[in-house]
């Protein structure tokens, strides 16, 4: 089996400088809004008695016919636009007129071909999307730093604080890593960059997260997840040279299963959530593009992912920041009070994953949209192998604080919420060499030490 080539060592690429818990990063709160579009008046009807039969029965059919094709309008505009504004900015071009001046600027040309400057013999020149986000801005940054060429894509919604996402573009800034403010719905776009950039990876990380919030914005799972990575991987196999495609997949395709440890071959036909629903869906775009177009692909299903510079919608950051704050925190519980369990993985580890993952992708045997023979098409798991449950979480937590918190146990909601996870690494072991080695106890230490990369500006 072909092992990475470029093994990362375990500090080599973040978090220098220890910081204080009065860390700014830690007020990074979830600004999702919850705001949805008001639902049209209701239609409001007088009669007219003064007509006559004929003209008050015309009258009437004229009515309801208005009534009806307001409704269907009405119904259409909700449909559209039903959801928080995460889903708003989004920009979908259709044609190369729409292409903003800037992408013909020289400036801009620049900065993407400097970013994507390779700096080691045979280095990879690597398209990140979701560059902005927490695994996405730290797979760049370890990439960039051993030398091979990354350029980032990233939409910038607001699901959380887009202040956290700048602060990280800031630091892939300062590191040589250029970020391109655009969707992955955006065919111009990715038709534009992929004809300028001879691209051999694309690591794909750019998606809707978050389990629970689906319930709430469902439309914002399809649009980036299914519909983003549709469009992301059209573009993908007519590129001419395909690159090789390492994406996100997630622990949450295992939905129901309850044979653990969860190996790659169980069953993943029973999602719990909206949120697993469309990275399994995921998981079957990707085995067709390899199928019919010959691209090489490899999925990663994530654990948990944790660490500094991380998500304030999961679990670890929101508890430490109410905890910091005196404010209480919900730990749900399972039927019968049995305590939930996640295989929290470190940032660190996912990272070599990742990396290890591009390294030994083969080529995609497409050109120009036609397949010239199979291509490689790989499903890791990548999780810490050892489970912990929440309350545990938390005492992790109040011990590197030195704060008690306040728990609430309350019973898990129907939010989409699975008991437990645990990963099977041995696959990911034989075939990318990954061996994750950070335990929740250190990586905690490390997210409440080092909260942010860096002070902030
Ligand atoms: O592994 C994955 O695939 C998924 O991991 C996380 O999802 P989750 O495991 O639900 O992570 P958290 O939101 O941090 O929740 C961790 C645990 O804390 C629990 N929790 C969460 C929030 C809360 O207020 N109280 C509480 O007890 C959850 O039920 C869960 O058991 C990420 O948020 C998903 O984007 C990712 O894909």
């Amino acid at each position: 089996m072909k092992k990475s080539s470029n093994s990362l060592p375990a500090d080599m690429y973040l978090f220098d400088s220890p910081k204080t818990l009065q860390n700014p990063l830690l007020q990074h709160r979830e600004v999702r809004s919850d705001s949805h579009p008001s639902t049209p008046g209701k239609a409001k009807m007088e009669r007219n008695n003064h007509f006559g039969d004929v003209q008050s029965r015309s009258y009437n059919f004229f009515f309801v016919l208005c009534v009806s094709l307001f409704i269907l309008m009405a119904g259409a505009y909700m449909l559209r636009s039903e959801g928080p504004s995460v889903e708003k900015k989004f920009i979908v071009r259709e044609s190369e007129s729409s292409i903003p001046d800037i992408w013909r600027s020289q400036a801009w040309q620049k900065s993407v071909r400097e970013s994507c400057h390779v700096k080691r013999e045979d280095g990879l020149v690597v398209l990140v999307t979701g560059a902005a986000g927490f695994v996405g801005s730290h797979v760049s940054l370890a990439l960039k730093k051993r030398g091979d060429g990354v350029v980032g894509l990233d939409n910038f919604n607001n699901y959380y604080d887009p202040q956290l996402k700048r602060d990280r573009q800031k630091l892939l800034d300062r590191h040589g890593i250029f970020i391109i403010e655009g969707d992955i719905n955006d065919a111009v776009l990715l038709k534009e960059l992929f004809d300028m950039i001879p691209f051999t990876h694309v690591m794909h990380l750019a998606a809707q997260a978050g389990v629970r919030y689906a319930l709430q914005n469902p439309h914002s799972y399809v649009h980036s997840n299914i519909a983003g990575l549709v469009t992301l991987l059209e573009q993908c196999r007519r590129a001419n040279p395909q690159p090789a495609f390492v994406w996100a997949s997630s622990s949450s395709v295992y939905g129901l299963n309850t044979k653990v440890p969860f190996a790659e071959s169980d069953r993943t036909d029973q999602p719990a959530s909206l949120y697993a629903a469309t990275k399994k869906a995921g998981e079957e775009f990707v085995h067709t593009y390899n199928h019919i177009y010959g691209l090489s692909i490899t999925g990663l299903r994530f654990f948990t992912v944790y660490g500094p510079f991380g998500r304030p919608d999961m679990a670890y950051f929101s508890f430490t920041q109410n905890i910091l704050s005196g404010k209480p925190v919900t730990i749900y519980q399972g039927p019968n009070k049995v305590d939930l369990a996640r295989d929290f993985t470190f940032i660190d580890d996912i990272v070599k994953g990742c990396v290890a993952a591009l390294d030994t992708s083969e080529k995609s045997t497409g050109t120009g949209g036609k397949k010239r023979g199979p291509a490689q098409l790989r499903t890791f798991n990548l999780g810490n192998t050892s489970p912990v449950t929440v309350p545990t979480l938390v005492n992790i937590l109040e011990k590197h604080l030195k704060v008690k918190a306040q728990k609430n146990f309350v019973k898990m909601p129907r939010n989409g919420d699975v008991p437990f996870t645990h990963a099977n690494v041995t696959l990911a072991r034989t075939e990318l060499g990954y061996n994750p080695t950070t335990d929740l106890n250190t990586g905690l230490k490390k997210f409440v030490k080092c909260p942010t990369l860096e002070p902030s500006a």
